[in-house]
């Protein structure tokens, strides 16, 4: 698992870790293994040219250590400061031993530019004088964010105007949730981590990603004792004359995703075009472990929706089945609710625009969570879910925007539901199946189709079992 803290949790770790220690140790480590990651990142260290953008606060001060110890080594360093007049004095100094220089502007040509403009300091929009460092960044330059893109919201991954885009983020002591949430996330490139000794200070996390290994010990295996009610019967609620694929995708998603049994529950036709199918669906009402209700249901299927929410099984609501979603009828629930809202339906479920969703995915998904009392995945660019009450956020680190496309969603339906079925709790289900979902996408590669992607589910799941 890949956690990620608050920039208030990360300042309260240091400053216990700072007491017990000597002043600067905490920035020296932080600058030595910056300078490691840029070493491996060069072909060749001397003789490499090296630009630093460096801001007022601590993050300057980071950079201008580790451009001391690449200009120790023979590389050429230039630092151009945000403001010359407050510049990390004791960096500034060491970086000047080490044969480096402070510059009025950045140099047209650069192998590596490091930026420390801000980090976890930094406030709302870049000021015009660092984003103007920002636009002079050289082409062609291989660019590494110090602790986080300058311009990326360390907390939700907001980005309020110019922001760097990173090929590399090295951050210190702890993920930020602002690197694994988009738009912040697509800004910072591939992350390393560089130990300060914060782990051993760090309470509970804000946020957090699934890995394989945390993947395959969630995956519902069948036992030597399994029988199909065991393993779990899915009922789908989903599908209509006008969308009858939904229903049919929906089903898809559940059966790759390892229920016992599926259970559809629409119109004759819709169920036809399910049977041509999957022959191994049952048809009608009967006991599940499990619903999944709204795929497709367009303006029809409003009693079935409402029958499955009273039930005491988990019920995972999607599409039209989020539309007039009461928040008393679903908080007073004894079993869990997992809604799936894509950045539309959750504008629409908060009464905001899809605009202030897909900024701020981590605060919308949150709101959800809190006002419906359910667990609530938000799709898109960064999956999110939220858990029904306090606890770290699950984000998805799988996925490809290949899978915008007409469908998918009602395939990651069916499998979360399968998944709830099988008894995984609502954060586990929505998140394993997220996981899941993202990289049976990517081992189809784009342009891809929604039933591709069901159809590679059982090759992900093996290739998630198979290494651990
Ligand atoms: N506190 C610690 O123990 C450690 C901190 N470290 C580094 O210190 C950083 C935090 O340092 P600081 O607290 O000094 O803060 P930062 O250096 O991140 O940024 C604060 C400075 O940036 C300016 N600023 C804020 N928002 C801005 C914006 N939108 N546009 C332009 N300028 C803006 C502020 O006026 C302030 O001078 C971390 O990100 C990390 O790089 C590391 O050295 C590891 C240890
Ligand atoms: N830009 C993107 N990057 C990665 N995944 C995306 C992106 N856009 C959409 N997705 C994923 O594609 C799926 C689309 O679901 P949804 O919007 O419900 O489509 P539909 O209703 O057509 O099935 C979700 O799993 C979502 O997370
Ligand atoms: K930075």
């Amino acid at each position: 698992m890949r956690t990620a803290y608050s920039v208030e949790t990360v300042r309260a770790a240091e400053r216990e870790l700072m007491a017990r220690l000597p002043e600067g140790t905490l920035m020296q480590r932080a600058a030595a293994g910056l300078a490691a990651v840029c070493v491996r990142l060069l072909p060749r260290v001397y003789g490499s040219r090296v630009v630093l953008l460096v801001g007022p606060g601590d993050n300057g001060g980071d950079t201008l250590y580790a451009g001391a110890k690449l200009a120790r080594r023979g590389a050429g360093v230039t630092a151009v400061a945000m403001d010359p007049e407050r510049v990390h004095a004791g960096g500034l100094a060491a970086l000047r031993a080490a044969g480096g220089r402070l510059e009025a502007a950045v140099p047209g040509r650069a192998d590596l530019v490091l930026d420390g403009l801000v980090g976890i300091g930094g406030r709302g929009a870049l000021r015009p004088a660092a984003a103007a460092l920002v636009e002079r960044i050289p082409a062609g330059a291989v660019v590494v964010a110090v602790d986080l893109p300058s311009g990326v919201d360390a907390d939700t991954g907001e980005v309020a105007g110019a922001a760097v885009a990173a090929d590399v983020t090295v951050t210190f002591g702890a993920y930020k949730p602002g690197l694994l949430i988009d738009p912040g996330a697509s800004r910072a490139g591939a992350l390393h981590l560089v130990d300060i000794g914060l782990g051993e200070v760090l309470p509970a996390p804000e946020a957090e990603a699934l890995q394989h290994a945390g993947v395959a010990g969630l995956l519902p295996e069948p036992t030597p004792s399994s029988d199909k009610y065991r393993r779990g019967v899915l009922g789908v609620v989903a599908g209509s004359a006008r969308y009858p694929g939904a229903a049919v995708l929906a089903v898809a998603g559940a059966l790759r995703g390892g229920a016992g049994a599926v259970r559809y529950v629409g119109p004759p036709a819709v169920a036809d075009a399910v049977l041509a199918r999957y022959p191994e669906t049952l048809i009608g009402t009967g006991r599940v472990q499990a619903w999944v209700v709204g795929p497709g249901l367009g303006d029809e299927g409003g009693p079935e929706v409402r029958e499955a929410l009273a039930q005491p099984v988990p019920v995972l609501v999607d599409a039209d089945g989020l539309r007039g979603l009461d928040p008393g009828e679903l908080r007073a629930r004894a079993a869990p609710t997992l809604l799936t809202p894509h950045a539309g339906e959750a504008a629409a479920l908060l009464g905001v625009a899809r605009e202030t969703v897909e900024a701020g995915r981590l605060e919308a998904v949150r709101g959800l969570a809190e006002r419906y009392g359910a667990v609530t995945l938000l799709k898109g660019s960064t999956t999110l879910i939220a858990p029904a009450g306090p606890g770290p956020v699950r984000v998805n680190p799988t996925g490809t925007p290949w899978l915008a496309t007409a469908g998918s969603g009602d395939v990651l339906s069916g499998l979360a539901g399968s998944l709830l079925a099988a008894g995984l709790p609502a954060v586990d289900a929505g998140s394993v199946a997220a996981y899941l979902h993202g990289l049976a996408a990517r081992l189809t590669g784009g342009p891809l189709l929604a039933h591709q992607v069901a159809e590679a589910l059982p090759r992900a799941w093996r290739e998630v079992a198979r290494r651990h």
